[in-house]
């Protein structure tokens, strides 16, 4: 495993989601990233909650502390507790909220996985803000996130709204690693037994009902909230607590459940012209997934085997007038805008690069770049699709 997130060796990215705020999301990652440390694992943690970072705090890092500059102009992430951590709080005073747009949003999280000098890590693990907004998006189709898991509350709310998180996650082909109900149940202070105050057993119901699994339940327990605010994670300051064996026995589990993807290894960025960044070839295993084993282009045009060893060859031009993006097809309707009639004989790919898990993204000769091609609807382009103009 290397250094540099964005690089064919990235470690194992690890997005911790929830639908709604305050479910314990933070919490659960700072614990189980010592969990995951103290079983000999390298961890680093991206703060992606930009809006309302939590995780310094959290582990004791002091906020307003900006990060050091490496020889190489990268940024140094501090280190706590054996956790390499990147956030917006060590960038902003802690009274001062983060004030800007999506695009800087964006910038922001980009330069949190590619430009920080990692050095070398197993797992990276991102605090996600809450909801199904834009930097999830953006995270997902930036990195090729190995997977989520996704943080609940065992009320019936929390629940839907978990729901809505895991189907958006679904949707852009990130992996779903599984569900942890958190503070379900309460743990007594002085006698340490675990009683069921809310309902329980929800966050188990949503992983069977999306066939998705169940990673275990965290007790409610006021240490965790004491823990939290000292920055010792309960893991370390109360390790025998029933809270803190769940949360290292979920790490166990996550530890064990290395995402398979069964395609071409990601991210990749190809220069069609010179074959450099081209992805290598897997052999076939049968199965039946959406992301190609190999990628080939030549006169004939850009050729997709996949896992269960189809395989087809889209023409170029084909390609370019099936162009999926706002400007060459409506949106609402479906109908292409382009008119094939302008699409030059000759047009071919430049550059192909993959977008998250799930797609690619084309730079034509005609300087086109703006289609996102899922792999889903290249599989099913074929003579129907393509253009006979
Ligand atoms: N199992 C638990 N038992 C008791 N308190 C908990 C538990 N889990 C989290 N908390 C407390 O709940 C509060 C919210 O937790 P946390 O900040 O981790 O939530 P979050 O989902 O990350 O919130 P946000 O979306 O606002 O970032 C914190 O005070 C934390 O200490």
């Amino acid at each position: 495993m290397t250094t540099d997130a964005t690089t064919g060796n990235a470690p194992r990215m690890i997005a911790i989601s929830s639908g709604k705020g305050g479910v314990g999301k933070s919490t659960v990652t700072v614990n189980l990233a010592v969990a995951l440390a103290r079983a000999g694992l390298r961890v680093g943690i991206v703060d992606a909650d930009i809006y309302g970072p939590s995780i310094p705090g959290m582990l004791g890092i002091p906020g307003n502390s900006p990060p050091a500059m490496g020889p190489d102009n990268r940024v140094v992430p501090p280190e706590a507790h054996g956790i390499k951590v990147i956030s917006m709080g060590m960038l902003t005073a802690d009274d001062q909220p983060s004030v800007m747009r999506g695009p800087m949003v964006t910038k922001y999280l980009r330069m949190f996985v590619a430009q920080v000098a990692w050095g070398e890590l197993d797992v990276l693990l991102l605090d996600l803000p809450p909801g199904t907004g834009d930097i999830q998006l953006t995270l997902a189709q930036s990195f090729p996130l190995s997977g989520a898991v996704v943080v609940s509350t065992p009320q019936d709310v929390s629940l839907k709204i978990a729901r809505r998180g895991l189907r958006m996650m679904e949707q852009v082909k990130v992996p779903i690693i599984g569900v942890i109900e958190n503070m379900s149940g309460f743990t007594c202070p002085s006698c340490g037994e675990v009683s069921h105050i809310f309902h329980q057993g929800g966050g188990e119901a949503i992983a069977a009902e999306l066939g998705v699994p169940f990673l275990g339940r965290v007790p409610l327990d006021p240490a965790i909230v004491d823990s939290g605010d000292d920055g010792v994670p309960l893991v370390i300051a109360h390790p025998e607590t029933p809270a803190a064996q769940a949360y290292v026995q979920i790490a166990a589990a996550l530890a064990g459940s290395e995402a398979e993807t069964g395609g071409v290894a990601l991210p990749f960025d190809w220069n069609v012209a010179t074959g450099v960044g081209k992805p290598a070839p897997v052999p076939a295993d049968g199965s039946a997934q959406d992301l190609p084993r190999a990628l080939d282009f030549d006169a004939a045009g850009l050729r997709l085997e996949w896992p269960d060893g189809e395989g087809r060859t889209i023409p170029a031009r084909d390609l370019r007038i099936a162009c999926p993006c706002a400007a060459c097809r409506d949106e609402m309707t479906g109908e292409r805008l382009l008119d094939p009639l302008a699409v030059a004989l000759s047009v071919t790919p430049t550059r192909i690069w993959s977008v998250g898990n799930y797609a690619i993204g084309i730079n034509f000769s005609d300087g086109h770049a703006s289609g996102i091609y899922t792999f889903k609807s290249l599989r099913r382009m074929q003579g129907a699709e393509t253009e006979d103009v």
